[in-house]
């Protein structure tokens, strides 16, 4: 099966490409800019239309949360635009398109964790425009699979957890909000989710498999439990340590809003796909050790 993924250098690209080795049947293929621009369709239609993989996966996306505050048309041209020529090219050669969404599509006014079909509400420019993706990507489609997911970190790109610990190279303590909660997750994670997803399509393409799913680690946190148990990992793992200070939004002030619960419920994935991601605790224990082992001088 080949599977063509959007965006080459993005943390879940590359999360795909690692966890893809040494599959059997599997080929995993990444394309990125200058080749397919999501702000130009047509080289995105192209770029899909001629390596005619068997599955699409919309993963590249503008994903400067405070940054799309000031940016608005062009995160939407991205996270929309692209996105419904990605799917589109997908439907045009009859193949799934498996596009990569945010749990920041929700207001974060519930207080348990949210289902697929929970009303919307987003609170950011980038939430918006992931959630208008969504909707293009399903009318692009039928055989859309929507996933939404949250707070990624990966050995690769930008995400928390690095930030963490580049931070606790200079500093003994960092500020950080404890009133905002979701589901840590691990690019690796979904990396996974997405190839028994795939497995799942090329075996029986049954209708119940398509629309929107949440994907994210088990078990929820603050992104202050979250920097928590990244120093206690690092520095069982001999890495950078800092005291987290439990700050609230107010004191961090950002142009973007972030949904005060963003947590995801993901039965439909297990129900309908029998798969669910590890405990939170233990990816993030495998990434934070893997970090510090690579930064360690050999
Ligand atoms: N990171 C997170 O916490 C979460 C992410 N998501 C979603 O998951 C998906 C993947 O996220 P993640 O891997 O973390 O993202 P990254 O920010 O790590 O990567 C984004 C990728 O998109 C590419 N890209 C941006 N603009 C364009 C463009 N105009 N044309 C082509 N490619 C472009 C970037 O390319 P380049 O390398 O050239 O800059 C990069 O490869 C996104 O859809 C995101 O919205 C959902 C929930 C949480
Ligand atoms: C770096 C830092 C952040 N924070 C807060 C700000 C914010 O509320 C929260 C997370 O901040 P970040 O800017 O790292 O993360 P953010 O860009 O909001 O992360 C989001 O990215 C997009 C792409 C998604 O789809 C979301 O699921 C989510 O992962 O932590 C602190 O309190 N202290 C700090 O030192």
């Amino acid at each position: 099966m080949k599977i063509l993924v959007t965006g080459r250098e993005g943390q879940i690209a590359r999360s795909l490409v690692e966890q893809a080795r040494g599959r059997p049947n599997i080929v995993m293929e990444t394309v990125g800019r200058p080749e397919l621009d999501l702000v130009k369709p047509e080289s995105v239609m192209a770029a899909i239309r001629e390596r005619k993989p068997d599955l699409v996966v919309s993963a590249a996306a503008y994903t400067a949360v405070d940054q799309a505050e000031d940016d608005v048309d062009m995160a939407l041209t991205v996270n929309a635009g692209g996105a419904r020529a990605a799917a589109k090219a997908a439907a045009e050669l009859g193949v799934p398109v498996v596009h990569l969404s945010t749990d920041y599509v929700f207001s974060g006014d519930k207080a348990g964790a949210y289902l697929e079909d929970d009303p919307v509400g987003p609170q950011s420019a980038y939430g918006r425009t992931k959630l208008a993706g969504e909707v293009a990507v399903a009318d692009a489609n039928p055989k859309h699979v929507i996933l939404r997911t949250a707070w990624a970190y990966s050995p690769f790109g930008r995400n928390f957890v690095k930030t963490m610990l580049a931070q606790a190279q200079t500093r003994s303590s960092i500020g950080v909000v404890c009133d905002q909660f979701g589901n840590p997750t691990s690019a690796l994670d979904i990396a996974d989710g997405i190839l028994h997803i795939a497995r799942a399509l090329a075996a029986m393409p049954s209708a119940d498999k398509f629309g929107i799913f949440h994907l994210a680690g088990t078990g929820s946190t603050s992104w202050a439990g979250f920097a928590e148990n990244i120093f206690v990992e690092s520095r069982s793992a001999g890495g950078p340590f800092a005291a987290v200070q439990r700050i609230s939004t107010a004191e961090y002030p950002s142009k973007a809003k972030r949904p005060a619960n963003s947590r995801l419920s993901t039965d439909k994935l297990a129900r309908v796909y029998g798969w669910r991601a590890p405990d939170w605790r233990l990816s993030c224990a495998d990434i934070v050790r893997r970090l510090v082992q690579e930064a360690a001088p050999t």
